[in-house]
């Protein structure tokens, strides 16, 4: 749905996006994360036909960035960090005036908009004018013009930011709620946990290059390791030694706790706590130890940043 090669822009003699490849497949969620200044809001300005890319292309919902660009912008719904809400202009009014750039009537836009109102708790302010609108408020109007003309693909900067924390649930459960929708998103976002909950996928992009991408468990497993899982004892092991199934290691122990690595867990956890029981170890919980999306970046951002030093 969104297919990006060699993708780079440069401001004057200033590479801001440098050769940037990634692909979203429809219906899922890729969260582009990168430091400030990173390339993010270039990489969607020019996603959304919005910029020129200096060099490389990029399709999205089938129509190239740059031949059909007006295809692209009448599929693909834009939420940027400055987005320009008219303070003397009510609700309708500037909804309706978006519309309108998508062709659409009057009373189009507000059939549209009214479920879009009510699943953002924006309905009852539709004569206000945008001027009294809280942060939170714009932000999720913002939302509801990005959706107005019902596009395929979502690239959204920094959706939540600004927003407080019930706002920004709203705004969530409406991302995974278009998420199942099967609609294609691309979502920048320096709150990791946000991206953890959102993305199916993932890129970094660091001084205007991608240096890693994959699935979200694809990057954790490639930079974290194998995952971990910790099972917590009926009875103290009293220092026996366990016989464990191939592709499994211990990490860590306790009295009445273990640490396993497995290297492949849908093969091998049935085969560990089968052979565990075999031992007369009893296991009371075996959950997996989390691992997060924030310690991937941190990683693979420190790394670089060796790597240039
Ligand atoms: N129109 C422009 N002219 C010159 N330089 C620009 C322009 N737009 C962006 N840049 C520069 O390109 C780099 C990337 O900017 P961009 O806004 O894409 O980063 P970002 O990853 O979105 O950052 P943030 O997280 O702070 O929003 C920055 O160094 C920025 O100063």
């Amino acid at each position: 749905m969104i297919y990006a090669e060699g993708l780079t822009k440069i401001f004057d003699d200033f590479i801001a996006v440098n050769q940037v490849s990634f692909s979203v497949a429809e219906g899922r969620v890729l969260a582009l994360l990168g430091k400030n200044g990173a390339g993010k809001t270039t990489t969607i300005r020019m996603l959304s036909s919005i910029l020129k890319p200096t060099s490389g292309s990029a399709k999205v919902a089938g129509y190239d960035i740059v031949l059909e660009a007006q295809k692209v912008r009448a599929s693909v719904g834009v939420l940027t960090e400055h987005h320009g809400l008219y303070s003397r202009m009510t609700l309708w009014e500037y909804l309706e005036f978006f519309g309108s750039l998508y062709g659409m009537s009057a009373l189009e836009v507000r059939q549209r908009a009214k479920p879009l109102l009510e699943e953002f708790e924006l309905e009852g302010t539709e004569k206000k004018r945008l001027g009294e609108f809280s942060k939170g408020m714009r932000q999720k109007l913002a939302l509801v013009r990005a959706l107005l003309h019902n596009p395929p693909v979502l690239m959204l900067d920094e959706p939540t930011s600004a927003m407080d924390p019930e706002s920004a649930r709203v705004v969530r459960n409406a991302i995974a709620h278009l998420r199942g929708q099967g609609r294609t998103i691309l979502l920048c976002t320096h709150n990791l946990v946000e991206g953890e909950e959102l993305a199916d996928d993932v890129a970094i992009i660091h001084h205007g290059r991608v240096i890693l991408q994959g699935s979200l468990e694809e990057v954790k497993e490639q930079q974290l390791g194998a995952p971990e899982f910790l099972a917590r004892l009926a009875r103290p092991l009293n220092g026996a030694t366990l016989r464990l199934p191939e592709g499994v290691s211990v990490t860590a122990r306790g009295e009445d706790w273990v640490r396993f690595q497995v290297s492949h867990p849908r093969a091998h956890n049935p085969e560990l706590l089968r052979a565990l029981l075999h031992q007369q170890v009893e296991v009371l919980s075996f959950q997996e130890v989390p691992r997060s999306l924030e310690e991937v970046f941190l990683k693979v951002v420190r790394s670089e940043k060796e790597n240039v030093d």
